[in-house]
């Protein structure tokens, strides 16, 4: 495999006929690192996807992969390789000739390349289906054979555009962990683009919350999860509660809320009435209405929540630590 590139995008604007799909974004992934682009639909995700992969041309700005500027590049020439939501194999070649596809495009010969096509669904975990064509797989195989494929060229960059969207959600757990596995034992670059939260924090590095073309916050999952920078990400990443509190607006997580008895005075910050439970297995959402309007949710471990059991309509306090309260910036 060829080494893990670093990939620096620096002012970088998209327009498409005057409309601002990405708005001079600045971004550093470190080589070798799985960085996931997250945000909701039409934030400019896959189109600074596309301006990396060289299949959109940069408004503004420039790329740079290793310590090229590869804005003039075509894609061939980037080290990257990219995967598609839809796989898109060849019906009528097998798997290993699918995967084989760019090195026959090269003349490479018939022996070498089933070899290297071999070593590859080796790594995807699919040797055995290597005489198969694509309609004898099923979904998940079938997205395997194509990052195979997209391997094939050894990029330093893999491009993943929603590659597990159309999974079911047993299977997209299962392909999560087999990426991650992948990109660690290549070492090379990931750049994952999803609308997901929880997929972006269990396989990132590096998470970019991206809104209206712009990034929002770029940090690796537990700093997004601990310290969201603005009101956006804290909504968008989920678990989070938003409060005004002493002229700060300021986030805390639901898990981080302490529900305390309504006659219990010490640490407590509102008094509020339950509103709602919801349990959820592992964990019970609690729902309060404070005494001043706000509706907060706070999440207890299963065990915590039934040593001491709350029903709607109960009165308590709740409080929490002073350190568990991050101060939010503007959104821009
Ligand atoms: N080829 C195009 N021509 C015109 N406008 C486009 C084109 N591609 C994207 N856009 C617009 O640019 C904005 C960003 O789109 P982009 O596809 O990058 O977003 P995204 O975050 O990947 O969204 P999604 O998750 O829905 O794919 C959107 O407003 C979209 O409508």
């Amino acid at each position: 495999m060829s080494d893990a590139q670093m990939v620096e995008l620096a002012s970088v604007t998209k327009r498409y006929d005057g409309a601002l799909a990405v708005d001079a974004i600045n971004l550093k992934i470190k080589a070798g690192s799985y960085c996931c682009l997250l945000g909701p639909s039409g934030c400019g995700k896959s189109s600074t996807l596309r301006m990396i992969a060289g299949h959109e041309d940069v408004t503004d700005g420039d790329i740079m992969i290793g310590s090229r500027v590869v804005n003039d590049d075509p894609p061939a020439e980037r080290g990257t390789a990219m995967m598609f939501q839809s796989y898109a194999l060849f019906p009528h070649l097998s798997v290993a000739e699918n995967v084989a596809f760019s090195l026959r495009m090269k003349g490479v010969g018939r022996k070498e390349r089933l070899e290297r096509a071999a070593r590859m669904l080796d790594l995807v975990s699919m040797a055995e289906y290597a005489d198969r064509t694509p309609t004898q797989l099923s979904g998940g195989q079938q997205q395997r054979v194509a990052l195979a494929r997209a391997l094939m060229t050894e990029p330093s960059v893999l491009l993943l555009d929603e590659p597990l969207s159309a999974l079911d959600p047993f299977l997209r757990v299962r392909m999560r962990s087999e990426l991650r596995r992948i990109q660690a034992e290549l070492g090379i670059t990931f750049i994952h683009v999803t609308h997901s939260q929880e997929e972006a924090m269990a396989l990132a590095d590096l998470v970019v919350v991206m809104n209206d073309g712009r990034i929002a916050q770029a940090a690796p999952p537990r700093e997004i999860y601990n310290a969201p920078r603005t009101p956006f990400v804290a909504r968008f990443i989920g678990g989070h509660n938003i409060i005004e509190d002493n002229g700060r607006t300021i986030t805390l997580r639901a898990d981080d809320i302490d529900v305390l008895p309504a006659g219990d005075a010490t640490g407590a910050r509102r008094r509020a009435q339950v509103s709602e439970i919801e349990y959820r297995g592992p964990d019970v959402r609690v729902g309060l209405e404070t005494e001043a309007g706000e509706s907060l949710t706070a999440v207890m471990g299963e065990r915590a929540f039934f040593d001491s059991p709350l029903s709607p309509g109960a009165s308590v306090a709740i409080g929490w630590r002073p350190e568990a309260a991050h101060e939010l910036s503007r959104d821009a």
